[in-house]
């Protein structure tokens, strides 16, 4: 039954909640920036960080709204101006997070979403413990890997290779994340991101107006 409204006391002021950085890590061609791109797609409340690097722009992506595709000299400024959350060479190329639009919309009480490596995410970590969530995620099997990172062929061969020789490395980090997902059926690695999504919104925590909300409620009682 539904109860709201039914007790004639005035309602009030829905909880609000706090930002946090959710984060997907994995190794290269298992998912993790087609799952970003969807979930952003259908959720509300979350922005994505978008990350300054060094790497050429593919024929699919547009400067600041994949990446913001800088120079070395761009990059290292940045860096040296403290401008950077995090940042790590990954496969000869810079990546970094700036750090302000981060900031903003943390304040804003969104949360932000970022499609970074094991590196940053350990940064991330470092930095602000209780406000990082991390998922990794992994493939469904060594094959379905190869095919992935092959048939989206947006690097050269050598550089393929490159990146699937460097897999089990990146794998490595797994047991540092909280979540893992297996992103076998994408519709249901999606299912399951938004499931962690939602349950970490929920964490006591993050929704700063509980406690007066609570001392209400006793109070009424
Ligand atoms: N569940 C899935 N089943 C089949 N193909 C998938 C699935 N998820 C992603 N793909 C495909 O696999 C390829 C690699 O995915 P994506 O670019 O999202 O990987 P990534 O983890 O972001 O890689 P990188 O770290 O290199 O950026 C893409 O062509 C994408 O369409
Ligand atoms: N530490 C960081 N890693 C990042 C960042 N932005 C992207 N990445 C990771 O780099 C690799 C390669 O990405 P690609 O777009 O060249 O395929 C991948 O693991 C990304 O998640 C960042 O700002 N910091």
């Amino acid at each position: 039954m539904h109860e709201h409204g039914e007790t004639g006391s005035t309602p009030q002021e829905a909880p609000q909640r706090k930002g946090f950085m959710l984060v997907l890590s994995s190794p290269s061609g298992a998912g993790k920036t087609s799952l970003a791109r969807k979930l952003l797609e259908v959720e509300s409340d979350i922005a994505p960080s978008i990350s300054v690097t060094t790497r050429s722009r593919r024929p699919t992506e547009t400067d600041g709204v994949d990446y913001w595709f800088v120079t070395p000299e761009q990059f290292t400024a940045m860096r040296d101006r403290g401008e950077l959350l995090e940042w790590a060479n990954v496969f000869g190329n810079l990546y970094g997070t700036p750090k302000m639009p981060v900031e903003q919309t943390l304040e804003a009480g969104s949360d932000v979403l970022f499609d970074i490596d094991w590196q940053g995410g350990a940064q991330l970590r470092k930095a602000a413990p209780h406000d990082v969530v991390c998922v990794f995620i992994l493939p469904p099997s060594a094959e379905a890997l190869r095919h992935r990172l092959r048939s989206r062929a947006t690097e050269s061969p050598e550089v393929i290779e490159k990146r699937l020789a460097g897999a089990p490395h990146e794998i490595d980090a797994w047991q540092d994340y909280q979540y893992v997902i297996v992103n076998d059926d994408f519709d249901q690695s999606l299912a399951n991101l938004r499931a962690i999504l939602r349950a970490e919104r929920l964490r006591r925590e993050r929704q700063t107006r509980l406690p007066e909300f609570v001392a209400q409620l006793q109070q009424e009682l």
